[in-house]
This record gives C-alpha cells, sequence and structure tokens, in this order.
C-alpha cells in the first residue's frame, strides 16, 4: 500500500515540513520565521493562520498537490496526560490546544494546523507521541505535595524514537530493555523506558540545567524572588525557560561558541560546562535507581550530542551504571511520519482524544 504523509513540526523559531511517501522522504523543508515575524503576535496560538498559509504556500511552490496527501501527523502539543503512540485529532483536542492548553508552547500550533489542512482535503490527522505522554507509575506521581502530582512532560517524540532504532539496531525488542534516554537540545529532559513504558523523566524543571533554561533551582530563593516585587509571573517563566542557564552564565544559548570560548581559556564558560556535564550525570543517576540500577543502556540524544566533549564528560560519570550510546541530533519528522505509518499499516491502533481531566 503507497502512503503519502504531511509530518509539521513548528518550532519558536521555524516551522519544519516533511512529505514521505511510505519511508522515503521526498520533501523536507525548515521554514524560517523572522523574529519581527514572531514578536507581532501576542499570543503563541494567534500565529496559527500565517503558519498555515506558509506551509500550504510551500507545498504549493514545490508543485506539491494537497490532495496527493493520505494524512497528515503533527508534533503534539501540552494536553492533560495523554498515553504515547498516535492520537487521532479531533475537536475535544482542538478545544483544548487552543482555550485551554496546560502551557502556552509552541508545539501546541502543531495539531490546529494538521486539523485545518485535513479538513481541507478531507484527510484524518494525527499527533503522535505528544509532550504530553504520561506513564507514570503511582508511585512516580507523588511529588512531596498532596494536590500537586507530578506530571510527565517531555521530548517524548525524540527518546521513543531514538530508543526504538537502539533496540532494532542490536536486534532486541524496544519492550524488553531498560533504557535511560536523555535528550540534549535546547531544552534537556531524561527519561526512564523501563520495558517500553516511561515510568519516570527528570523533567526540565527537575533536574539539569540547558542552553537557556535553568531546571531545577534552589526553592527558597525562587520563592524569595517571585515575592520580591522585582517580577511578574511573565518574568519568572521567561527567566526559567529563555534566559536561564548556559545563557544566563555567559550570554550564548549555542553550545558550540561555550566550547571556542573553552578553547581561548575562558575558565568561566569550562566551569558551566563541566556543571552542564555534571548536572546531566546527576539526573542519569536518579533514574537508574528506579529499576534497581538494571539499565540495558544510557542514550544520549538531541544536537549537544554532537559534541564529543560534553559526552565524554558524561560518559565518564555514568558508564558504571551501563553502556552509554551516543545518537546525536533528534529526527522528529521521520519519528512523526513513521509513527502513522504504523498506524496506517494496521501495525498500531490510534487512541481517541477525550476531554476527561478538567483540573489541569
Ligand atoms: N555540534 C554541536 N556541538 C555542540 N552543541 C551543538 C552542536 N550542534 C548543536 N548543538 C547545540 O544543540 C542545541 C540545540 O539542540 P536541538 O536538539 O537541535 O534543539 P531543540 O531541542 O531546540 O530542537 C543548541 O544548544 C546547540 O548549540
Ligand atoms: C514542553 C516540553 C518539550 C519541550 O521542552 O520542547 P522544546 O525543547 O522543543 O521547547
Amino acid at each position: 500500500m503507497h502512503y503519502r504523509i504531511l509530518a509539521i513540526n513548528p518550532g519558536s523559531t521555524s516551522t519544519k515540513i516533511s512529505i514521505y511517501d511510505n519511508e522515503t522522504p521526498v520533501f523536507i523543508k525548515s521554514i524560517t520565521h523572522k523574529t519581527e515575524e514572531i514578536n507581532k503576535y501576542k499570543e503563541i496560538n494567534e500565529q496559527y493562520g500565517m503558519r498555515k498559509s506558509l506551509i500550504l504556500k510551500e507545498l504549493q511552490d514545490n508543485n506539491i498537490d494537497i490532495n496527493s496527501i493520505n494524512a497528515i501527523v503533527a508534533r503534539g502539543g501540552l494536553l492533560p496526560p495523554v498515553k504515547s503512540g498516535a492520537y487521532l485529532i479531533n475537536e475535544d483536542m482542538i478545544d483544548r490546544l487552543k482555550n485551554r492548553p496546560v502551557i502556552e508552547h509552541v508545539s501546541n500550533l502543531a495539531a490546529i494546523i494538521a486539523y485545518e489542512i485535513g479538513k481541507l482535503v478531507n484527510i484524518e490527522s494525527y499527533i503522535y507521541d505528544s509532550v504530553s505522554v504520561d506513564e507514570f507509575t503511582d508511585i512516580s506521581r507523588i511529588s512531596g505535595l498532596k494536590g500537586m502530582d507530578r506530571v510527565c512532560v517531555g521530548h517524548t517524540l525524540n527518546c521513543r524514537a531514538t530508543a526504538i532504532k537502539y533496540s532494532n539496531s542490536i536486534n532486541k525488542e524496544y519492550k524488553d530493555l531498560n533504557l535511560i534516554v536523555a535528550h540534549l537540545g535546547g531544552g534537556i529532559t531524561i527519561q526512564l523506558h523501563e520495558k517500553g513504558r516511561i515510568v519516570d523523566i527528570v523533567a526540565d524543571d527537575e533536574g539539569p540545567f540547558s542552553s537557556n533554561r535553568t531546571g531545577r533551582l534552589p526553592l527558597k530563593k525562587v520563592i524569595r524572588e517571585c515575592f520580591s516585587g522585582k517580577y511578574s509571573q511573565k518574568d519568572i517563566n521567561n527567566i526559567i525557560r529563555g534566559k536561564g542557564g548556559v545563557y544566563s552564565y555567559l550570554n550564548t544559548t549555542d553550545t558550540r561558541e561555550v566550547e571556542k570560548m573553552i578553547e581561548s581559556g575562558n575558565l568561566d564558560a569550562k566551569l558551566v560546562y563541566e556543571a552542564l556535564a555534571y548536572q546531566i550525570s546527576k539526573g542519569i543517576g536518579e533514574l537508574s535507581t528506579v529499576v534497581n540500577g538494571n539499565v540495558d543502556a544510557i542514550i544520549l540524544t538531541g544536537g549537544v550530542a554532537y559534541s564529543k566533549v560534553i559526552t565524554n564528560m558524561i560518559n565518564k560519570r555514568v558508564n558504571f551504571i551501563g553502556r552509554v550510546e551516543i545518537i546525536p541530533g533528534e529526527n522528529e519528522l521521520e519519528a512523526l511520519t513513521f509513527g502513522v505509518l504504523r498506524v496506517l499499516k494496521n501495525e498500531e491502533k490510534a487512541h481517541i482524544y477525550k476531554e476527561l481531566v478538567t483540573n489541569i
């Protein structure tokens, strides 16, 4: 059977799209959005029309007839907790993403755009391995305060696809392995996949800092700053996810720049980079206890995993736990497409999204 699939992955500064004919990519494009254009919109959701028009124009300019597409797949946004795998996009999901997303995040736009394009040509649209995939156990959900459960929000799309890719590469079934997967991108999250289920994670506010996010901070000091009168809630959020981490120490979010600083003898940069590796390693160590140390492999992925300097530092600290595999970069368009292909080929079933949880 032949399927043509459009995948949509919006980021803060770009919208990535691809067309695959079954497993073969036939068109891949990253549409860049100028900061001035993005800044025109007060809320992220207002960018929907602009991004949808650019996608349609891009397809038209490249002679791709939208009527030739059989299904659309989008990066899943900030829904209340959902299962791993595919969900058919429906009105309930669109209502939640447009009106009550759990967090404002650019990934919320993906399903909205996919659904609208799907309606134009009367085809189904899906999300796959949403950022809010939550397979926590009862024990991992406990936070330390009744009424404030931990929730799982992370880079599940890349982590799960990379974990499956690694399992296939060693001729083992993903569901038979215990894997710790660290997504080292602009944001960092670390996941424990126990026999194919993501039972616990270190979220981007629970562990290591990243290029522009603070990670876990000393709580008492955060409370003092929040009530100092100096900041609005938006300011605080912008610091935590945007102006924190490497950026706050070294004024750059590009870890390649940090390496150049280190090479030129900058001792502050050296210390911050070592601290980054140290904190990532601590997160990996923390998750290894969830399976009593029975870890088949630790996988380092995402853009920062291209850096030999950082992966060597992490390797030294964590290889006593299990073998360290480096699978750099992220291939989210492929992960989305292959996921929905499994649905179209009846190898997986798509879940139906229902608004059950109302207090998140
Ligand atoms: N070769 C490299 N060496 C070190 N860092 C890199 C390299 N390539 C990309 N990065 C870093 O990876 C981060 C972006 O990772 P990526 O997975 O593309 O991000 P995102 O999660 O935002 O999609 C940036 O901080 C960038 O500086
Ligand atoms: C919201 C969790 C996933 C995430 O942080 O994605 P980005 O790193 O792409 O912002």
